[in-house]
């Protein structure tokens, strides 16, 4: 896993689409197509503004996977993540995508998941962009999450805390409100993708960061799992990555990286002193 802690989340949104690019890029070259899941929520507004401008991509050869929907919420709602990705993401590219398969919240849950997973299940992800929720979620797989089902997509109960992410974020006007069900790609399906990026931003994803890169891998807090993904870039703002230990960060860079390798910067408390490039880089394994 790299973790990289940038000044500002425009800065840290910027690096994530960058580095999502290049990967895009490098499937595009190697296959002559990249399928792609992407995630929505505030913490993914920089990094879809840079995306969509990112040259060289030829985009009628990308498939576009959709991570979440809520259950019942009409494409009109402002809610809607289907409604966010068309105005911020598929509506925005220069060319249209190969496909687009978004998940319809207002279709039977099961056979639309069913629906899904035969899409997914004939494509190899390249890259999964993500966000984790204050609670930890990871895609609305809200704690307990379930590390084990094989079914590529669920539908799950949203749990308060999740809820109340929804309404301080202003996506509704009251509690009542936000929808209590959601359809989810799995935790299992997330993690089959090749790569995935991870943009969080924001001081009140402070304690959900520090639980999901330096706690225990753990169902409580379900992006914790990713610290077992082999291929994981985490983007985040000074003040999501200000409750990361300084001392296990500093660990983690060493275990990393060969005994020859320094660390990129020789702060010993490299998050709250990024460099002027706007970013410090740590990994972990
Ligand atoms: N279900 C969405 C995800 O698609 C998103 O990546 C994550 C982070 O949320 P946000 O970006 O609003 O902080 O949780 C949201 O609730």
């Amino acid at each position: 896993m790299e973790l990289s802690i940038f000044e500002d989340k425009r800065q840290a949104g910027t690096a994530a689409a960058v580095e999502g690019a290049r990967l895009i890029r490098e499937a595009l070259a190697s296959k002559g197509h990249a399928a792609i899941v992407v995630a929505t929520g505030a913490s993914q507004f920089d990094m879809l503004d840079r995306l969509v401008a990112e040259p060289e991509i030829d985009w009628s050869c990308v498939t576009v996977f959709h991570l979440d929907e809520y259950v019942g919420l009409p494409v009109t709602h402002p809610a809607s993540f289907r409604l966010y990705l068309w105005q911020r993401f598929i509506s925005r590219l220069p060319l249209p995508p190969a496909a687009y398969h978004f998940l319809d919240g207002q279709a039977a849950p099961k056979s639309e998941c069913a629906r899904v997973a035969s899409l997914i299940q004939q494509h190899r992800i390249d890259v999964a962009f993500v966000g984790i929720g204050e609670n930890s979620h990871l895609a609305f797989n809200d704690p307990p999450a379930d590390f084990d089902t094989e079914a590529p997509f669920l539908e799950v109960e949203l749990d308060e805390g999740c809820r109340l992410q929804q309404l301080n974020e202003g996506w509704f006007p009251s509690l009542a409100q936000v929808p209590r069900q959601a359809l989810t790609m799995s935790i299992r399906q997330i993690m089959k993708s090749d790569a995935v990026i991870c943009t969080v931003p924001d001081a009140r994803k402070a304690r959900a960061v520090r639980a999901a890169f330096e706690g225990e891998v753990s169902p409580d807090a379900p992006a914790s799992i990713l610290q077992k993904h082999p291929h994981v870039q985490v983007y985040l703002d000074r003040s999501a990555g200000s409750l990361l230990s300084p001392a296990t960060t500093v660990i983690r860079r060493r275990d990393s990286s060969s005994e020859a390798h320094e660390p990129h910067s020789p702060q010993p408390n490299p998050q709250l002193k990024p460099r002027s490039a706007g970013s410090t880089s740590m990994t972990s394994n």
